[in-house]
């Protein structure tokens, strides 16, 4: 009765942005084109292909070829580290680039170019480096304080030329140039404080998380953590319909995500202004009631929280800020902003960035709007009116008598993601204007365009 109860209660859907929203990704097509994945696929009665999630080596195989397929990533890790699931960690990249694009806190970069972030404890996947340099663009620092998660993190961006400018791995814990920590950590003291502190409370007393591990004069946009969620390897457990596998290090801390949460908040009273937004997953609603709590006694101007789906479990997120809002926040929840970017994959061989660069400037000036072509910072800059955007949908553009005071102006940028993929990108020049109805349509109109104009159809395109 108590399951059916909660079987019925309506789960949050799966970040719209997220590649994976529509179409969850097809096993049997994953292994007609990647034959090392195709042993670990097997068929239902229902005639429908699965793959064993208890098997650890098929939630890695799988997790390499998503990346590799549909990000364009090269990647492994060693036995038992812990497995990242891309649909799952693009939703909580999606979360932070709405928080990124909301006016919830003033925008210094509205058009969203140098977004640079932090992950704590990035692991040997350095899953959301990797995720957010790929499909974003952002630049990210990994810290971690695990030989094994740092050696690997360092491999994994070295793997991917076409993002590694983009992240650095960092050793939290052993730099000198970083903002001053009374007691810094090191090793031995560690373990002491480890077990002193298994017998004292609840607080965390490992090695330093943000304060110490970031740099005097360093800002970021945002800082992300998938934290150490357990307290004990008993409480992390084995989930048996699951093998992500994890190790102590990466699913244990003392006082659990609690403590180690407790103590980014902490750090961020210190840093204040070196983010913009602070964030972190939690594993367990109690948590995010007492986290909540906690960030009101110290003085944030802001808190956010959001559902994740995570398939069977539950998982959240919590984002902070101590920069004024623009204006007073009555709803917890980030609102939807609509997307004015999309990808073009597949692009034919002779399709350049600069061909789709000079489509777009005509697209928009076939219906009178003012364009101006920027070759070197690769955009375009468009001035247009509702009724100039709206005549991209009419046969004849209408003769356009509005004001050019009016008017909406935009860029759009073209980006190069991977060979191939290109991301386009549109923003608006002023910041408080908000996106119309027309402007949106006719973005989605130019993404149908674009991809119709450039990118190879998936019958003709060859399997990697
Ligand atoms: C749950 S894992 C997350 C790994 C990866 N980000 C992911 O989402 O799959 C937590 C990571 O935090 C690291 N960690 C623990 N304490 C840390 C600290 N003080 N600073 C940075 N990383 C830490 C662990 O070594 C581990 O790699």
């Amino acid at each position: 009765m108590k399951n059916k109860r909660k079987r019925e209660q309506p789960r949050p859907a799966i970040h719209p942005r997220n590649k994976y929203s529509e179409k969850p990704p097809d096993f049997a097509l994953l292994a007609s084109f990647y034959p090392s994945f195709k042993p670990f696929v097997f068929y239902s009665r229902d005639g429908r292909p699965r793959i064993d999630w208890t098997d650890f080596n098929a939630t890695r195989e799988l997790t390499r070829i998503l990346l590799h397929h549909d990000h364009g990533i090269n990647w492994w890790i060693p036995d038992g580290q812990l497995c990242p699931t891309v649909p799952n960690r693009s939703n909580y990249i999606h979360w932070i680039e709405d928080l990124l694009l909301s006016d919830i806190i003033p925008r210094p970069n509205p058009n969203q170019d140098n977004v640079r972030g932090f992950d704590i404890g990035t692991g040997a996947n350095c899953i959301y480096p990797l995720l957010g340099a790929s499909l974003l663009g952002w630049r990210f620092v990994g810290s971690d304080v695990a030989d094994v998660a740092i050696e690997w993190a360092e491999r994994n961006v070295k793997s991917n030329p076409q993002i590694s400018d983009l992240i650095e791995i960092r050793k939290a814990g052993t730099d000198a140039s970083c903002s001053q920590v009374e007691d810094p950590y090191n090793e031995n003291s560690n373990l002491e404080r480890k077990v002193d502190h298994a017998v004292r409370d609840d607080c965390y007393s490992g090695p330093p998380i943000l304060y110490g591990v970031v740099r005097d004069g360093e800002t970021f946009d945002f800082c992300m953590c998938n934290p150490p969620f357990f307290e004990s390897m008993e409480e992390a457990g084995l989930n048996p319909k699951t093998s992500c596998g994890g190790t102590v290090d990466e699913m244990v801390c003392p006082g659990g995500e609690k403590a180690f949460i407790t103590r980014i908040i902490e750090d961020s009273v210190k840093l204040k202004h070196s983010f913009r937004w602070y964030t972190s997953m939690v594993g367990r609603k109690i948590n995010l009631k007492f986290l909540t709590s906690k960030l009101r006694e110290v003085g944030v101007t802001i808190v956010k929280t959001t559902e994740f789906v995570q398939g069977q479990t539950c998982r959240w997120g919590i984002a902070w800020s101590f920069v004024p809002p623009v204006k007073k926040i009555i709803s917890t929840h980030v609102a939807e902003k609509p997307n004015l970017s999309f990808m073009l994959q597949g692009l034919q061989r002779q399709s350049s960035a600069f061909d789709v660069l000079q489509s777009i400037e005509s697209f928009f000036r076939v219906s009178g709007a003012s364009c101006k072509l920027n070759v070197s910072s690769f955009c375009v800059d468009i001035s247009a009116s509702n009724n100039h955007l709206s005549g991209i949908f009419k046969e004849d553009a209408e003769e356009n008598l509005d004001e050019a005071s009016g008017n909406i102006n935009f860029r759009i940028s073209v980006f190069q993601q991977i060979p191939g993929t290109l991301l386009v990108k549109g923003s608006l020049q002023q910041k408080d204007c908000p996106v119309s109805g027309e402007l949106l349509s006719a973005f989605q109109r130019l993404e149908v365009v674009l991809k119709d104009k450039f990118c190879q159809t998936k019958d003709s395109s060859n399997p990697p």
